[in-house]
């Protein structure tokens, strides 16, 4: 669908738009958590579908009565975000001890309640936890709540195991928050090594608030004896899977055994903070002495010039340059679709290869289109965030650039990086699935805009075709652990038909000699070479380009995965996210 207010205007530079327990118990297979995740979802695509916007909640709203106080007051500015009225807040938590004004007053605030209500979503609501964490906490606890919620729900069977360990029985289902505090009281004693402090006085008290002194006698009993013998629990829990069986079964068959444990370790580790240096802002040698000068630690990619990798993670607005647009934050893996399309834009034969044409383009060159004529036209489907837009536009400012996502506030943010980097491109909010809305009128609009960009053909317009299709983020679980407990194996299914279907449509679009670049950041076969592999088998004009020798040239053998056509990597401790690319050319 096109949004007709925010469609075919080409962005301007100046624009800114955008319990008490001590033995085991065998019954702790019922504990809340463990209950939810046995669940399993049906939701996965729905975190890249259009966001949740609290209609549900809105129109309850609307159809009650008088606006209560509590309304008054959220209108009024209060500044958490989880707009819901309070007392349905405490209905839905069964939170009736507390009753609406305690919440509000004791509870409400706590970075430890709202890093708890984030994790609820996730695992009975099944929304992401980007989007709740966006709707529940204001800046000054985003840090905190962020480490707990995140933290939570990457070691969650293994906290589980620990906090079941300890528990005489589990928890009754209406204390769901104690248990959550348990969880996230052990997460800060073993991961963030809190003091006992923070770590079992703060949510003691909170649990005391929420249920009363009985149930946080029960929390405070459970963490004191964790206390004791902290170290035989945690050697005892590292063989706790941290991923749900189905996924386990999966990646276990298709990760070679030597690579498999190296993948899962960096699937539960934090993913390092790479950066990707804008050539058209500033020289790889301006941007390291900046970093020098500000005492800030990196390392350079040994063959991917304008990748850097922030050995300790700051706040990137912290880091000089970042509103002069001097580099953008893009997973080294992630970078690797900017690259392979800027190079196969002048390769001719059917093969990526040399390491020593992977050049940043100077200012000038870049600013002279590498001498291409005319310029080229690319499309951009799924483009939000806009990492892969705007490295494209790095790399070929002169390009006409189509940008599209199906998801109209994921977008802003697409607006607000080319304003950040001051480039431009049209951005079209619409379906991939439906190129055939939207596709035609945007390449007018781009041809009436730049009368270089003549098309030969307006049936099949498109120079460089980028697909980064909506995935399963199987190789992106260390940046959203929510992943593993959101995602099934019905949804990798229902995914690789969307995938396929915006494939086989886009194709329509592409020039004879044109490139397209299918990407995913999944590890799954069912989303990447089976997709490939059965469109492959329909069509009679497409050729693959080997990415063989690139790879082997410019990435570390034990990032690639065998795969039957294109190129399959895996997340590594300090490297890049798992992701695929495949690169195919129209023939005729
Ligand atoms: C992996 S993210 C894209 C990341 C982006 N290319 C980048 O590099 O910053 C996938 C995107 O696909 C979008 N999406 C999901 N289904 C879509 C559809 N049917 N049509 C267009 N976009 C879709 C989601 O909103 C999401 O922004």
């Amino acid at each position: 669908m096109i949004d007709n207010k925010t469609s075919f205007k080409p962005h301007r530079k100046s624009e800114t738009s955008p319990s008490s327990g001590k033995t085991n118990s065998k019954n702790n297979q019922t504990s809340p958590n463990k209950k939810q995740l046995n669940k399993g979802s049906q939701q996965g695509y729905k975190s890249h579908a259009r966001p949740a916007q609290k209609k549900t909640s809105n129109s309850n709203r609307q159809s009650r009565e008088k606006p209560s106080k509590i309304k008054q007051d959220f209108n009024s500015g209060l500044s958490y975000g989880l707009k819901q009225d309070l007392q349905q807040v405490v209905k839905d938590l069964d939170l009736r001890r507390l009753g609406v004004n305690q919440l509000k007053e004791q509870v409400w605030h706590n970075p430890r309640f709202q890093a708890a209500l984030a994790i609820k979503a996730v695992l009975e609501d099944k929304k992401t936890l980007t989007l709740n964490l966006d709707g529940i906490i204001d800046d000054v606890n985003k840090g905190f709540v962020a480490e707990l919620a995140y933290g939570v729900l990457r070691y969650l069977p293994q906290l589980n195991y620990i906090a079941n360990k300890l528990l005489a029985k589990p928890f009754e289902a209406r204390c769901y928050f104690a248990h959550l505090c348990l969880l996230g009281a052990l997460y800060q004693l073993i991961y963030l090594r809190q003091a006992e402090h923070a770590a079992v006085y703060e949510n003691v008290e909170l649990v005391k608030r929420l249920y009363g002194a009985g149930v946080s006698t029960v929390v405070n009993a459970c963490l004191r004896n964790f206390l004791r013998q902290d170290d035989e629990l945690i050697e005892e829990s590292q063989k706790v899977l941290l991923m749900p069986n189905w996924l386990h079964k999966e990646l276990s068959q298709r990760v070679p055994e030597q690579q498999y444990q190296a993948m899962v370790q960096a699937m539960n580790t934090k993913a390092p903070l790479w950066l990707r240096i804008n050539p058209q802002k500033t020289t790889v040698q301006s941007f390291t002495q900046a970093l020098n000068e500000a005492g800030i630690a990196y390392a350079l990619h040994e063959h991917l010039p304008q990748a850097l990798c922030i050995t300790s993670p700051l706040d990137v607005k912290l880091i000089p340059g970042y509103n002069q647009g001097w580099f953008s934050v893009q997973d080294l893996h992630a970078q690797l679709a900017g690259v392979i399309l800027a190079q196969a834009l002048v390769e001719e034969n059917n093969s990526l290869s040399l390491e020593a044409k992977i050049q940043a383009p100077t200012n000038k060159g870049a600013a002279s289109n590498n001498g291409l004529q005319p310029v080229p036209l690319i499309v951009d489907t799924c483009c939000s965030p806009g990492g892969k837009t705007t490295h494209l536009l790095e790399m070929y400012p002169q390009a006409q650039m189509i940008a599209t996502d199906i998801d109209a506030q994921r977008l802003t943010r697409v607006h607000d990086n080319l304003s950040r980097l001051e480039q431009q491109a049209q951005i079209i909010c619409a379906d991939a699935r439906y190129p055939e809305q939207w596709l035609p009128k945007a390449v007018e609009i781009a041809m009436a805009h730049d009368s270089q960009c003549r098309q030969q053909n307006l049936e099949q317009p498109v120079d460089l075709m980028l697909l980064d299709i909506p995935c399963s983020g199987t190789g992106v679980i260390r940046r959203h652990p929510d992943i593993k407990w959101l995602r099934s194996m019905q949804d990798i299914e229902r995914l690789s038909q969307i995938q396929y279907d915006i494939l086989t449509n886009s194709w329509q679009y592409v020039a004879v000699g044109g490139k397209l670049l299918y990407v995913s950041c999944s590890i799954m076969g069912q989303e990447n070479e089976q997709v490939i592999q059965r469109f492959l088998a329909q069509q009679n004009n497409v050729a693959v380009v080997s990415l063989d020798n690139f790879a082997e040239q410019n990435l570390d053998a034990q990032a690639i995965v065998p795969t039957s056509v294109g190129l399959q990597l895996i997340n590594q401790i300090e490297r890049g996210d798992g992701f695929y690319y495949c690169l195919l050319t129209k023939t005729a």
